[in-house]
């Protein structure tokens, strides 16, 4: 067997397309175009590869975005400041505070700062919380882009044996919660947990997002199954792999999705996505045709 290789560059361009319609669309009807905030702490190389991609792609489909950049030196109280200004400002539909932050400062009190109406990232635990009960209001552009590539892919997750391998709270985690709200059966892998192999050569559908090259081989891989590899690292020679070995279990998988070019270039997507949802949310509760949020 070889699997169908899941194209995510081609998924993320017809969603954007669709998205730029939606936008100009949006512009003519109600006069507001969509705008995101993105804050930058610190000089992180692939953050600042990352945030220049969001303001190129709200560039594209037709959306304002604003990038402000903080010294790694910026204290709790200056970032706050910063995010309450944007929470005010009635012209920004999304807020984003790029991660990882320097280390002195606390995520979730940072997170937790943003306007739930704003929140176009999920991050804010009114947003987490939704997920559990089923009624988020803006889903975690990761695992939201895993989401969107299985339905594109038409591959059924209902009564599906997911296993997710990695609980981090920005991909691990929602995405199994994401899925088990579509009624898949949904287990959950992290660093402790023993043999591994024996929960993930059950997955009907494996999403790996570990962060650890080559942790998934084909061995541990159940003949058919459907690979989202949502992991990215930088090799010391430059390049960039996922967490499964692809070209062992390319052979043995029904749909795989490379990296660079499968999940990635749906995260930002989604992001698109969740702001345009925003700025609707927003003309909407301006003229009281939407409780507010
Ligand atoms: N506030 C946030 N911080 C971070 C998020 C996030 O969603 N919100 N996710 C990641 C970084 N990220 C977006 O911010 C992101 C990562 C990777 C890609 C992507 O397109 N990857 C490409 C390869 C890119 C490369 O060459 O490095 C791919 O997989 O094809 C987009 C966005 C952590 N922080
Ligand atoms: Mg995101």
């Amino acid at each position: 067997m070889s699997a169908r290789i899941i194209d995510g560059v081609g998924h993320a361009r017809r969603l954007r397309a669709d998205l730029s319609t939606d936008i100009a669309e949006f512009l003519a009807r109600t006069g507001v175009q969509p705008k995101l905030t993105v804050i930058l702490v610190g000089t992180d190389a692939a953050s600042r590869l990352y945030v220049a991609n969001k303001a190129r792609a709200c560039r594209d489909v037709g959306m304002q975005s604003v990038t402000i950049e903080l010294p790694a030196s910026c204290t709790l109280p200056e970032l706050l400041s910063v995010i309450d200004a944007a929470n005010e400002d009635t012209t920004v539909h999304g807020i984003l505070v790029q991660l990882p932050l320097p280390a002195h400062l606390p995520v979730r009190a940072v997170l937790e700062r943003i306007s739930v109406a704003k929140d176009v990232d999920g991050f804010h635990m009114y947003n987490v919380g939704g997920l559990v009960v089923g009624s988020t209001v803006f889903s975690p552009c990761t695992p939201f882009g895993v989401q969107k590539l299985l339905e594109a892919e038409q591959i059924p997750i209902a009564g599906q044996n997911v296993v997710v391998v990695g609980a981090s709270n920005i991909v691990g985690k929602p995405t199994a919660l994401m899925l088990m709200q579509k009624d898949a059966t949904v287990c959950i892998c992290h660093a402790k947990t023993r043999d591994l192999a024996q929960f993930t050569i059950a997955a009907d559908i494996l999403v790996v997002a570990a962060g650890r090259p080559n942790l998934i081989l084909a061995p541990m891989v159940k003949t058919g199954a459907v690979v989202i590899d949502v992991g990215i690292n930088r090799l010391p020679d430059g390049r960039i792999v996922g967490d499964v070995d692809f070209e062992s279990v390319r052979l043995k998988a029904s749909h795989i999705t490379p990296v660079p070019g499968g999940v990635g270039p749906m995260t930002i997507t989604m992001l698109l996505h969740n702001t345009l949802v925003a700025a609707r949310a927003s003309v909407d509760e301006a003229q009281g045709t939407k409780a507010p949020q």
